[in-house]
């Protein structure tokens, strides 16, 4: 039998197990096997997913995703943060700031730390992409996608596409716990329009620096939280008209709170919690 140690982490209450590739060892070809795994709740350990923490050639630290369905994602907010706690935490990185790579590019970390224990981090997300070519989303290839009417089912809806190195689909709701996740969601994830899958929002404003936010993941369903998501859901506000940009606005997702910013210069700061739930060793 082999075993891997691993860190159960979470973001808002969107958990992974994380492994330590600078110490571990796990063959390539088994990645997406070990992820559904370990994700299912009653024969695994429970979790949205895997990430592993990495060596990188061109960063301190590299972050790889899996959901909990085996995919492997581009990029992943609330993952970033927990990679950023855990790699200042065990002295992959000693400095307070710093870069980790992801399969969607490089981004900056910074920790805030309260005796020797990291209690936020703060994300600079880098440049959403718009472009239908970028989110991807069929269609002219340089068009964007802002309050597109859309048909689901014989139903009208009204999409913002975004892509924060990973897909995202954007709709307004009046009221957020009437939002059809459970029912929408996976239909928009699936659809042939979205090449790759989408990550599905649903976003109630509040007023213009605070907005309701539920999730539909690609390849791991409902979530507590997503840091992307949420990101995205800002820039869609700001296209939208109905926040504005360089101003924080205060997202509230199923798990907790995240402060976006989607800056004058293109980026998007992303700020909030990581919190580590235990370790141990896992047997396959
Ligand atoms: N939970 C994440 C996003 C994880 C990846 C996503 N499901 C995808 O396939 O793109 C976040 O916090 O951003």
């Amino acid at each position: 039998m082999r075993s891997f140690l691993f860190t159960k982490m979470h973001g808002l209450g969107n958990s992974y197990i994380y492994v330590n590739m600078f110490k571990e060892r796990l063959a390539e070809e088994e990645l997406s096997y070990i992820a559904k795994r370990v994700s299912n709740v009653h024969t695994g350990i429970g979790s949205d997913g895997l990430i592993l923490i990495c060596p990188s050639d061109v960063a301190p630290v590299k972050m790889r995703i899996f959901n909990s369905d085996g995919s492997e994602g581009k990029n992943c907010g609330n993952g970033l943060r927990c990679v950023a706690k855990y790699a200042y935490e065990h002295g992959i990185v000693q400095e307070e700031q710093f870069i980790i790579e992801t399969l969607s590019g490089l981004v900056e970390a910074r920790v805030f730390v309260e005796d020797g224990k990291v209690n936020s981090v703060e994300v600079n997300m880098g440049k959403p992409r718009l472009s239908r070519a970028e989110i991807p989303m069929i269609g002219k290839e340089d068009d964007v996608v802002v309050s597109e009417p859309i048909e689901f089912e014989g139903h009208m809806y009204y999409v913002t596409g975004v892509s924060m190195g990973n897909p995202h689909a954007v709709f307004y709701v009046d009221h957020i716990e009437h939002a059809p996740v459970t029912t929408l969601g996976p239909i928009v994830e699936k659809d042939a329009r979205f090449p790759e899958g989408v990550n599905v929002e649903f976003v109630e404003v509040v007023n213009e620096r605070e907005l309701h936010f539920r999730v539909w993941e690609r390849g791991s369903g409902v979530t507590q939280a997503c840091g992307t998501g949420a990101c995205a859901a800002v820039v869609a506000s700001v296209l939208n008209g109905k926040t504005k940009r360089n101003e924080e606005t205060v997202v509230h997702l199923a798990g907790g709170d995240l402060y976006i910013t989607w800056k004058e210069n293109g980026d998007v700061l992303m700020r909030g919690a990581a919190e580590t739930i235990c370790t141990g060793v896992y047997y396959y």
